[in-house]
């Protein structure tokens, strides 16, 4: 079974990482149909943002809600069964065994599906061994992949730099989802771990998550189009 969608543009998830739902509207609106799936994260759920999952389902776009939630199993399902009301397609968890068991358990039967954040793509291994680990970032990331895929996680959240080992670990049917996607020439910013569109797409990421490239770019929709087109060239 493969799970990766047949049109490049629902291939490209834009990260609404704006101040509130007016600048959110706004930029969904520029975008037009030059982009169809939406995540909603940090800046924009803590702004109210939420509800406008609805909004962007009604519209006929899809909906990634990036919470990485991870707390005791309890809370995490509780969590998880309110947002799965949302009718959004992904939700992120971290990718911790307990938190993942809680979220897969809570979410069955619903729709939504679960992404495990293995190591945030603005680590590298100095930055894992000062949080105290000691594993680097490839067996970190490929440690908690094969935990996720026992647990029956969804999909992977990790950067395209691991798609290629993940996709060989993993088979076809656990989604790998990448940020820090960097179009050539773009400013890389806190992300440490990049990849072109062409790139990842070729390493074989299933979606490709992008924000400031897109939110920052004095003209969004050709930047938008741009990203899509060369996802479109490398598949
Ligand atoms: O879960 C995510 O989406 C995520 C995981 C990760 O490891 N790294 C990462 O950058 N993200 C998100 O992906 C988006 C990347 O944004 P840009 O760096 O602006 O393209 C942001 O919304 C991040 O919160």
């Amino acid at each position: 079974m493969t799970i990766t969608p047949t049109d490049p543009r629902d291939r490209m998830i834009v990260a609404l990482d704006v101040p509130g739902v007016a600048e959110a509207e706004k930029l969904v609106a520029t975008l037009g149909d030059s982009a169809t799936f939406y995540k909603i994260g940090y800046q924009l759920a803590y702004a109210g943002g939420l509800p406008m999952a609805h909004d962007l389902i009604r519209a006929g776009k899809k909906v990634f809600i990036d919470l990485k939630l991870h707390d005791i199993g309890n809370t995490v399902a509780n969590g998880v069964a309110g947002i799965a009301k949302l009718g959004a397609a992904f939700l992120t968890v971290h990718a911790y065994p307990q938190t993942m068991k809680a979220a897969v358990e809570a979410s069955r039967g619903s729709g939504l599906q679960i992404l495990a954040v293995t190591v945030l793509t603005s680590y590298n291994n100095d930055d894992l061994k000062e949080a105290g680990y000691t594993l680097g970032v490839a067996d970190m990331v490929a440690q908690r992949a094969r935990q996720a895929r026992a647990i029956g996680i969804d999909g992977i959240v990790c950067s395209a730099e691991e798609s290629a080992n993940l996709r060989a670990i993993l088979g076809r049917d656990i989604a790998l989802v990448t940020p820090g996607i960097r179009p050539a020439g773009s400013a890389v910013g806190d992300q440490k771990r990049v990849m072109t569109p062409a790139r990842a797409i070729a390493a074989g990421s299933d979606y490709l998550v992008v924000g400031r490239p897109v939110v920052a770019a004095a003209d969004p929709k050709a930047a938008a189009q741009a990203i899509v087109a060369e996802i479109a060239a490398a598949s």
